[in-house]
């Protein structure tokens, strides 16, 4: 097969972070997906309904000419996150709210410590039809960091879908076996989000050699067993795992450094790299429920009408690009070749 057309696809989970660098990333993401989940960790975090259509305002304004591409927004929860912003926010068409246990991630310091604190609000989640999304790791200093998913399943997870069986939740960015478990294993109101560089590594590609930071991104990489869980759980043709990149731009200067910052961009070959994964596994033919219809038909919105079509001509992901602010940043898998192009 030389020549691939789906439904246009959309990124269930994308940072598209704020400023100058807006026309940098949503060019990015808008040059093949319509829709994105947009992850609210901003600093300050995007804690309410204004702040949230103030950042849409401005995504919007960043597009390039002619794009239809839709963000779609997120609240960021804190431990003062009350009923009363959920029915506000829900109102003004934000789809979604997004846990960050306190320190697991960027910019997570705002967020919650007490999850429990947060069961009246979750229940009114679960009434206004909004969806959960987690990064599902603890942050307990006595967790091993390889073992921080599977705790947080065990420890918070559970209960939170044992409690709220009417709430949808996504747990994203899944990178364990256990996860795929506690998912597959889970209700239909519980899915997955899978991002391209869980499915092409695993913590050899961060660590053997000397060590990779454009591949270090939380959850942190794990063993190959991990990754092949992963990869089953796509290739398995699943509603319950979808699309969402985490593409995550950080600065060259912030990666690469003694304290470096987790997250990797890839929306310029995010859609491709996918592509190529499926290919690997020989089911190229789950490449469109998995970007295209199983996270729309989650979220209760209606798949896209457009198509987008992949075709086999090998290209380059550049070494760098410079940011609007004159400062560059390394794509993820940069300078490797890719298979797969969008045309
Ligand atoms: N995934 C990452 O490694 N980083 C994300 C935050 C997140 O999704 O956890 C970021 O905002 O940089
Ligand atoms: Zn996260
Ligand atoms: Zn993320």
């Amino acid at each position: 097969m030389n020549e691939l057309t789906i439904t246009t696809p959309d990124d269930w989970h994308l940072h598209l972070r704020d400023g100058d660098i807006l026309k940098e990333t949503v060019a990015a993401t808008a040059r093949c997906f319509r829709r994105a989940i947009v992850m609210p960790n901003l600093v300050p975090p995007v804690t309410t309904t204004q702040l949230a259509e103030e950042y849409k305002a401005r995504i919007l304004d960043a597009r390039p000419p002619g794009s239809d591409f839709e963000p779609l927004m997120t609240l960021y929860l804190t431990n003062d996150t009350r009923i009363e912003d959920i029915r506000e926010a829900r109102e003004a068409g934000i789809v979604a709210a997004k846990l960050y246990p306190a320190g697991a991630t960027t910019n997570s310091d705002a967020a919650v410590s007490a999850l429990e604190s947060l069961y009246p609000v979750f229940a009114e989640m679960a009434e206004q039809g909004m969806l959960l999304l987690v990064h599902g790791e603890v942050t307990a200093a006595e967790i091993d960091i390889f073992d921080r998913e599977k705790v947080f399943i065990d420890r918070h997870l559970s209960d939170i879908v044992r409690q709220f069986p009417d709430l949808k939740v996504v747990l994203e960015h899944i990178t364990t076996r256990d996860a795929v478990e506690f998912v597959s294993a889970a209700s239909e109101n519980v899915a997955a989000t899978i991002t391209p560089q869980h499915l092409m590594l695993n913590r050899n590609d961060l660590l053997v050699g000397g060590i990779r930071p454009h591949n270090y991104c939380l959850p942190v990489l794990k063993r190959n067993t991990h990754q092949q869980a992963l990869r089953d759980a796509v290739a398995s043709g699943s509603v319950k795992f979808f699309l969402g990149t985490d593409s995550a731009p950080h600065e060259q200067h912030r990666k690469e450094s003694a304290c470096g910052c987790a997250g990797c961009y890839s929306a310029w070959s995010a859609l491709e790299l996918y592509a190529q994964v499926f290919e690997e596994l020989n089911v190229l033919d789950k490449l469109e429920g998995f970007a295209s219809h199983y996270g729309a038909d989650f979220y209760g919105l209606p798949r896209n009408k457009g198509t987008v079509t992949l075709v086999r001509e090998p290209w380059q992901i550049p070494e760098q690009l410079t940011l609007p602010n004159g400062n560059p940043i390394v794509p993820f898998q940069a300078g490797t070749m890719v298979n797969w192009q969008v045309k």
